[in-house]
């Protein structure tokens, strides 16, 4: 908005010299002089204010005396101010371990929907968690909200702020010595990549650089757990998706910084010693789900009687996702919690070699896009308006499928819930939460 206001304000600077009868030569050339000389002190006048309100915005405006966001397109640029005894007593009382043998766990993006249940499993072992989540409307804030109130109820407070806030970071690592970072926090979505690409570097790579930094730094050194995708398979077209594949064909603006997170990990985990797992989830669905995602809004549009559009390859050809369970995710994330070994660095110097790992977590069992569509519609017990498209060239791919023996070996890692299962949960929590009409659905 300030860019258009500048804008406008430039086009009408740019106006003055060509306003009629400036320049006509019928009048006297002294007369010209005159109103030449005072247009040019009114254009250098105006030239002031203009640059005058530039830096006004730009510089001074409150965002600046934080750590700068680097995205500008971005919706966050407001500043928080974080501290106080009162402050302080939450964030401790949240991370309070409260079993034998619990961790202390910072969770970024736990507003999010694995970050919420993940966050919930954790509070609900008695393990000590703390929240951090920016609240951007990427989607609904409202549902973020939802789930934020939700894990209040069970003593989890989660700090509004975002993972590029190093001092904030540092700020809540004086506070708790966190033993684990399950990071979370990411710009999820394949296809809102095209709409808004400098999100995705903000988030995906500069955040990730930014809790990597604390994390490196601060002495004990936290084990880090954290979200990659099953996206990073790109064009792949031999199945079931082994992690030792190569993943050098990305898809998607998502994918490629998912990839380069997974690279950015070795770095550090090469220099610092940190201890760092990543965990490629395959397309998670489930109750308090991301309404960004298909399964979610064909329902919603399902229930409106507007038609979906249903993709499909060339010739026809099936697309397909491995669909996971959010319970079966969240038993993966705590397993990896769990097995992940201590960093070995102090005072930002690595100490000797540090675990390094990356897990498939899918299902092991493609479903059809239709397929899902026609489970939809019989727990719905609505049919659906179904519009076929050929896959468009967006960041989507055809096909998923984890091979999933690996995080079962050394996670013990077992999926257990089926689409149809997993749907019927989801459904139900669907129509309870936007059921009742007092919730719109966005
Ligand atoms: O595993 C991941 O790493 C990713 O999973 C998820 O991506 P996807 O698997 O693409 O899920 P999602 O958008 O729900 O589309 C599902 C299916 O519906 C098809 N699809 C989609 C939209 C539409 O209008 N029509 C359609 O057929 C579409 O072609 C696809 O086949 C996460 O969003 C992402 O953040 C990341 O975590």
């Amino acid at each position: 908005m300030k860019f258009s206001k500048g804008l406008l304000q430039m086009k009408h600077i740019d106006n003055i010299p060509s306003t009629p009868g400036k320049f006509k030569m019928e009048k006297s050339p002294y007369i010209h002089r005159l109103r030449w000389h005072s247009s040019l002190a009114k254009l250098t006048l105006w030239s002031f204010v203009f640059l005058g309100l530039i830096y006004f915005f730009f510089y001074r405006s409150p965002s600046s005396f934080s750590p700068r966001p680097t995205d500008l397109s971005r919706r966050s640029l407001r500043t928080n101010f974080y501290g106080g005894p009162a402050w302080e007593k939450q964030v401790r009382s949240s991370a309070r371990v409260r079993s034998r043998n619990g961790i202390s766990v910072l969770v970024t993006g736990a507003a999010g929907f694995v970050g919420t249940h993940v966050s919930a499993a954790l509070k609900r072992r008695g393990d000590g968690v703390l929240g951090l989540d920016s609240f951007n409307d990427y989607y609904d804030p409202s549902l973020k909200r939802a789930r934020q109130a939700l894990l209040e109820r069970s003593g989890i407070y989660i700090v509004d702020g975002d993972i590029n806030d190093v001092s904030l970071l540092k700020k809540l690592f004086d506070i708790v010595a966190f033993t684990h970072v399950m990071h979370l926090a990411a710009q999820a979505g394949v296809r809102y990549a095209l709409e808004n690409p400098s999100s995705y570097v903000h988030s995906n790579i500069a955040g990730l650089v930014s809790v990597l930094e604390v994390c490196k730094s601060v002495n004990p050194q936290p084990s880090i757990v954290w979200a990659s995708s099953s996206s990073v398979y790109g064009l792949n077209t031999k199945v079931p998706f082994s992690e030792r594949d190569r993943t050098d064909q990305p898809a998607s603006l998502y994918a490629a910084t998912k990839k380069a997170g997974e690279e950015i990990a070795h770095t550090y985990n090469h220099i610092y010693g940190l201890s760092l797992t990543g965990l490629r989830f395959f397309t998670v669905y489930g109750p308090w789900g991301r309404p960004d995602m298909a399964y979610f809004f064909f329902t919603r549009d399902i229930l409106k009687g507007k038609s979906i559009t249903i993709f499909e390859a060339a010739n026809h050809g099936t697309v397909a996702r491995d669909f996971t369970y959010i319970d079966d995710i969240v038993k993966g994330c705590l397993a990896a919690l769990d097995t992940a070994e201590k960093s070995t660095g102090s005072g930002g110097k690595k100490k000797g070699p540090a675990q390094l790992r990356v897990y498939n977590l899918g299902n092991t069992s493609p479903v059809p896009v239709s397929d899902l569509v026609s489970i939809l519609e019989r727990l719905l017990k609505v049919k659906a308006k179904r519009l076929i498209m050929k896959l468009p060239r967006n960041g989507d791919v055809q096909f998923t499928h984890a091979n999933i023996s690996l995080a079962k070996r050394e996670l013990g890692y077992k999926p257990t819930t089926d689409l149809q299962t997993g749907l019927k949960k989801f459904v139900r929590w669907y129509l309870s939460y936007y059921g009742n009409g007092k919730r719109s659905v966005q």
